[in-house]
């Protein structure tokens, strides 16, 4: 029987992006990618990303999190699922320890976080510094200013889109700012070919931006491994940067997204911090058939 049946897990929201918090710490169990596919096609726990804590690995820090995209690919960043697991550390009768205050560091594959609490529902979480050149995005070949890369989709002479910013948040992505509304732009279309373009080795999230104020972005987000989403925190941050590198904002963002607002800071010191909201939506217990036929 697989380690994870009958593990309780917690279902929620951050700014409408589906998240499942799993606590895998004071055991060796680990997800695999065929488990995390099997757990997203259950209605019960489907996910964008599945939010997995492990004891943590360096002094100092809190939990280790291990982040599962719906096709069981693992991500090194995730904004609103790092804002759900602080709620699920600090108050789920079940996960919270008691030492723990109102401030968490969490570690990934791809570097720490630490988030803070600034109301009941609502975390601010240091992403930290944004990787700019085009080897760390990672981009399959050299581009000496990643504030647009040579990309288009579409006809050569009226592409649908073109010359994407380039920023990796823990995560590749490439966002496309517009002078419309991005809804009106057939992303479930559009994004599967630019998130598998050769252009990106490991893939990429796929976001569609239009500044509309000086302080205010309007976003959608085709996610690297999960498709469509309500909200995405590290485009929002990476928008954020995108934007500000190319003078079209200052140093900060509201981000409206379909499923919510988040506000987003590029600070001085070049870490960027996002803030957002958080919901429990259910609990639940694994089933074990869901592992029966995982594969
Ligand atoms: N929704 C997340 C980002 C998820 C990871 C992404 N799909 C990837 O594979 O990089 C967020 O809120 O940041």
């Amino acid at each position: 029987m697989s380690a994870l049946a009958h593990r309780r897990f917690l279902k929620m929201h951050g700014a409408g992006n589906a998240i499942v918090v799993l606590d895998l710490r004071g055991s060796t169990a680990q997800v695999r990618p065929e488990e995390a596919r099997a757990i997203a096609q259950d209605p019960g726990s489907s996910f964008d990303q599945l939010m997995v804590l492990h004891d943590p690995v360096s002094p100092g820090t809190d939990a280790f999190m291990r982040i599962y995209n719906t096709d069981g690919s693992e991500a090194g960043a995730c904004g609103n699922g790092t804002r759900c697991v602080a709620y699920a550390m600090l108050d789920d009768p079940a996960m919270a320890r008691p030492a723990e205050g109102g401030r968490l560091v969490l570690e990934t594959a791809a570097g720490r976080v630490g988030v803070r609490r600034i109301s009941e529902r609502a975390f601010t979480v240091d992403m930290g510094r944004p990787k700019l050149a085009w080897d760390e995005i990672p981009l399959s070949e050299p581009f000496p200013d990643t504030r647009r890369i040579e990309l288009q989709i579409g006809p050569i002479d009226e592409p649908i889109l073109h010359s994407p910013a380039a920023v990796n948040m823990g995560n590749p992505h490439a966002v496309f700012f517009v002078d419309r509304d991005p809804a009106s732009y057939d992303l479930a279309r559009i994004g599967p070919m630019l998130e598998n373009h050769p252009l990106f080795p490991e893939r990429a999230n796929i976001s569609i931006a239009q500044v509309t104020e000086r302080e205010a972005i309007t976003l959608r987000v085709w996610e690297r491994g999960a498709g469509l989403t309500l909200a995405c925190g590290t485009a929002a941050c990476a928008t954020v940067v995108a934007a500000s590198r190319l003078r079209m904002i200052g140093r900060q963002a509201h981000v409206q997204l379909p499923g919510g607002e988040l506000f987003v800071e590029w600070r001085a010191d070049d870490h960027v911090l996002m803030t957002g909201p958080v919901a429990l939506v259910a609990e639940g217990n694994l089933a074990p058939e869901l592992f029966s036929g995982a594969a």
